[in-house]
């Protein structure tokens, strides 16, 4: 519309300079309408630079939200199969968020950029398609731009920007360590076993709190394009030429005024800038297109571990007096191993058991004893055999129900990279926030000493999820391009100075992950728990906090039936009721303490001579 008032101004100014008369009433109307049109553009401009932002953020946060909880929903087996981990990769690249907000971006500039050619395209052949020579004319005009914007599409000053980036927004930081918890493979069990997908996908409070410096610097190396740009440049007069000859040779041929000459050439200019980059920007999009279906298709990758239908347990007020755990027959093979990790096991842990056991020869590790623990909370399917929670095979009960009944604590727990409020709250994901459950359970876990010493307490973060980020810049970079780069105000302003990432020893960590599960399976008298599982929970701890552990979990359990996986022929097995001894993924003796020494077997000659150690 511009370019059509723009000609209808020229045409009417031509009118006056050749007869001397000028229709006022049409000058104004057109002038009015043409001024009209550019605020209108103006405004449209403003408002959609100005709505960019709000949009992007908006896309980058669903973007976000959808690729997290598509990562959250997979199981173990699924989240270590290769195909799975090759197609995650392929989608969720740590800008995919970028690649959302970039065919966004590109889809309205495509939108913008052939409306506008289409829309002078028309303007100039109908301006032209009547006149002597003035497709030729057109024509010429458009090679000279063509040639003129392949120079300049390739050249230009690198805008090369130094930038760093820190945070302090609790919210992000939260939000960064749930991101690490969700990708990290090392977590996988935990998220799962916990039932942490659901609570970790629902938490929206997530923020952009960086701080940003900017400095532009550009980099003056001149580009080969620069030659060809200044050459294209000269051809841009050849219209000009074309026009002036034919205007001396046949004056009744000359299509256009100059005036009109001018506009043309400005327009065609316009044209051919946006084909050069609807050209260059197609071929990006389709490739963004592409990345944005694969976003989506992570979203459909099926668990091999399939949920049952069955709510578990039938009668929540006795779950709290423990549950009968049956394996029958179970055999097992890890998806990428060959050989069995579990053989024909087969034992019944009778509700409210204290069962000490599976056992294994010290020194003599993998013998399946974590496996048992890991295929309970149906980390995995076993290949033949079922397990029974109180008659019912686990197959068939659903999986949120059959994890909320059961809280594990894994021989290789990791710690989140959260607070150690957070690392302790997610134990009951429910009740994550509640402080005064997260303080029992510190102190039941004798975790509170760990943290009392530290200045930010709770607080502290055991490792920090979010990095200082220097654009592009190796670590310890103080100049570039001879100019000296300064980051100390930045980093006063995001407090990084103060920031360490936390050095715990063995033992202060498994008091943490030993609160975490306590912060459910104690201290959540609601969370319905009948089974409480250990994997070596007193692997690094000292003596005496290992029996001051034991004597704690015995009070503490009430009537759950408890299962300890465990090398040590220690306190315990005199107060298990059942006693599983494995070698070699099969159960090799089970009974009591008592009846395992009167057998005289292998146990009985594992326990004389852990015992001979300290007479
Ligand atoms: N993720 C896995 N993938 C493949 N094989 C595994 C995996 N985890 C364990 N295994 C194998 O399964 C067998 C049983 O391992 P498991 O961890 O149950 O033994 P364990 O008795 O707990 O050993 P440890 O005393 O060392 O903890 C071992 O041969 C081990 O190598």
């Amino acid at each position: 519309m511009l370019l059509w008032y723009s000609g209808q101004m020229l045409s009417i100014i031509q009118t006056a300079v050749s007869t001397h008369t000028v229709d006022k009433a049409l000058l104004l109307r057109i002038a009015v309408r043409h001024l009209a049109w550019k605020a209108a553009r103006r405004i449209m401009y403003l408002g959609l630079s100005r709505s960019r932002p709000f949009l992007e953020q908006q896309i980058r946060q669903h973007f976000d939200q959808r690729l997290f909880g598509a990562r959250a929903r997979l199981d173990l087996p699924t989240s270590e199969d290769p195909a799975v981990q090759h197609q995650l990769s392929n989608a969720m690249p740590s800008n995919g968020h970028r690649i959302a907000v970039s065919a966004w971006n590109n889809s309205l500039y495509l939108l913008r950029a052939s409306t506008n050619v289409t829309s002078q395209i028309s303007v100039h052949v109908n301006l032209l398609r009547e006149q002597p020579n003035g497709m030729l004319l057109a024509a010429l005009i458009f090679v000279a731009a063509w040639i003129e914007q392949v120079g300049t599409l390739h050249h230009g000053p690198v805008n090369a920007r130094v930038w760093a980036a820190t945070t302090k927004n609790e919210d992000y930081l939260r939000m960064q360590g749930y991101k690490q918890l969700n990708e990290d493979l090392q977590h996988r069990k935990e998220l799962v076993a916990g039932n942490l997908a659901e609570a970790l996908t629902s938490c929206t409070s997530y923020n952009e709190g960086y701080f940003y410096e900017l400095s532009p610097l550009f980099d003056p190396k001149c580009s080969k394009w620069e030659l060809v740009a200044t050459l294209a440049e000269a051809l841009g007069d050849l219209p000009r030429i074309v026009f002036t000859f034919l205007a001396a040779d046949q004056p009744a041929s000359v299509p256009v005024t100059v005036a009109s000459l001018h506009l043309i050439e400005q327009t065609v200019g316009e044209v051919t800038y946006e084909l050069q980059q609807i050209y260059v920007d197609t071929k990006g999009f389709a490739r963004e297109l592409a990345d944005i279906r694969a976003l989506h298709d992570v979203a459909q990758i099926p668990n091999k571990v399939r949920d049952g239908s069955q709510p578990f347990p039938e009668d929540t007020q006795k779950i709290g007096s423990g549950v009968v755990l049956e394996f029958r027959n179970v055999s097992f093979k890890y998806p990428s191993s060959e050989s069995y990790a579990l053989r024909n096991v087969s034992f019944k842990l009778l509700a409210g058991q204290l069962c000490i056991g599976p056992i294994v020869i010290v020194g003599s590790n993998g013998s399946g004893k974590s496996t048992i623990l890991k295929l309970i909370v149906r980390l995995y399917d076993p290949e033949e055999g079922a397990i029974l929670l109180d008659g019912r095979d686990i197959r068939t009960l659903k999986l949120h129900d059959l994890r909320q009944a059961i809280s594990v604590l894994f021989q290789d727990y990791t710690l989140f990279p959260l607070s150690i409020r957070d690392n302790i709250g997610l134990g009951d994901p429910q009740h994550a926030g509640d402080d005064e459950r997260i303080a029992r359970a510190a102190e039941l876990g004798g975790a509170s000493e760990v943290f009392a010493r530290l200045p930010e307490g709770m607080d502290t973060y055991l490792n920090r999820p979010v990095k200082d980020l220097y654009g592009d810049l190796p670590a310890g970079t103080h100049t570039l391009f001879g100019r000296r780069v300064d980051y100390s105000s930045l980093r006063a302003a995001g407090d990084m100075s103060s920031v360490v990432n936390m050095g715990l020893s063995g033992g202060q960590m498994q008091r943490i992950a030993v609160a975490r599960t306590f912060m459910r399976s104690v201290v959540s008298e609601e969370a319905n728990v009948g089974l409480l599982l250990f994997d070596e929970p007193s692997a690094s701890l000292d003596p005496a906090a290992e029996h001051d552990l034991f004597s704690r979990l015995r009070d503490l359990r009430g009537n759950k039936t408890m299962l300890f996986s465990s090398h040590h022929f220690g306190n315990l097995t005199r107060h298990a009721d059942h006693i599983l001894y494995m070698s070699k993924s099969v159960v090799v003796e089970s009974g009591t303490h008592d009846r395992l020494l009167a057998v005289d077997g292998e146990y009985a000659r594992l326990w004389k001579l852990q015992a001979e150690a300290f007479l």
